[in-house]
């Protein structure tokens, strides 16, 4: 799943990972984070998701990251934002990275276009959670350990709402990606406590037929 894999699905719209309402799971659980108003809130690979709509209207600033530039700028074209884009240098491997940064219901959307492995908490800011939906799970397994620990660096230990999905893996391939509680533990539980808030059936589109369980999971700094 490099880089050429995402942006060619962008390219042909195969984007069913795409939900064109808000994330019933965020509206629901967002409060647990307790979040002061005005709260700048991490969500990594963000793709276009209107999740960060719902955010800015309930008072955060969003920071997304996105490796996708035309994802991101759908994103602004689509809420009707125009954006400053400004380029600055990875410190990490001297690539050239963009953010867009546009204003919404009053709040600040800055979304990177980067690899969020080519990004430091000094680039981004302070970080008061993290927003993880279908992130974890895009990723393969070899990558996953590097990116709890990416998310862990540039949030500085935030605390984060988590949703995955379990099923039998051999059954298909991801992403998205099984993730069991075994692995949720070995990525996270250095450093957080994991909570899971609910469980409950659920379908993918590309295997209907599978048995499949989404978790939503609050995770606070050990
Ligand atoms: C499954 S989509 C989820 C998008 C979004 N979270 C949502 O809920 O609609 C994963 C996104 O992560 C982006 N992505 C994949 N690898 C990335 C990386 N290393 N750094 C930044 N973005 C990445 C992809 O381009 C894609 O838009």
């Amino acid at each position: 799943m490099n880089s050429k894999f995402w942006q060619q699905r962008w390219q042909e719209g195969r984007i069913g990972f795409h939900q064109s309402d808000v994330n019933l799971q965020l509206i629901k659980y967002f409060s647990t984070l307790a979040l002061p108003i005005g709260s700048r809130v991490l969500v990594p690979l963000c793709g276009k998701s209107v999740d960060m709509v719902w955010l800015a209207r309930a008072g955060y600033d969003v920071i997304g990251i996105e490796l996708v530039e035309s994802a991101v700028q759908a994103f602004f074209d689509e809420q009707n934002i125009t954006p400053i884009i400004t380029e600055f240098t990875s410190n990490f491997d001297e690539s050239t990275l963009k953010r867009y940064q546009g204003q919404l219901a009053g709040q600040t959307i800055s979304l990177w276009v980067a690899d969020i492995f080519a990004l430091s908490s000094t680039a981004i800011g302070d970080i008061a959670a993290v927003y993880d939906r279908a992130a974890l799970i895009a990723l393969p397994a070899d990558v996953r350990p590097d990116y709890s620990e990416q998310i862990y660096k540039l949030s500085n230990n935030a605390p984060q709402l988590l949703i995955t999905l379990n099923y039998e893996q051999s059954k298909k391939d991801g992403p998205p990606f099984s993730i069991s509680q075994e692995q949720l533990k070995h990525y996270y539980d250095a450093n957080y406590e994991i909570i899971e808030l609910e469980n409950q059936s659920s379908i993918l589109n590309s295997a209907s037929e599978l048995s499949v369980t989404e978790h939503v999971w609050l995770l606070s700094k050990r």
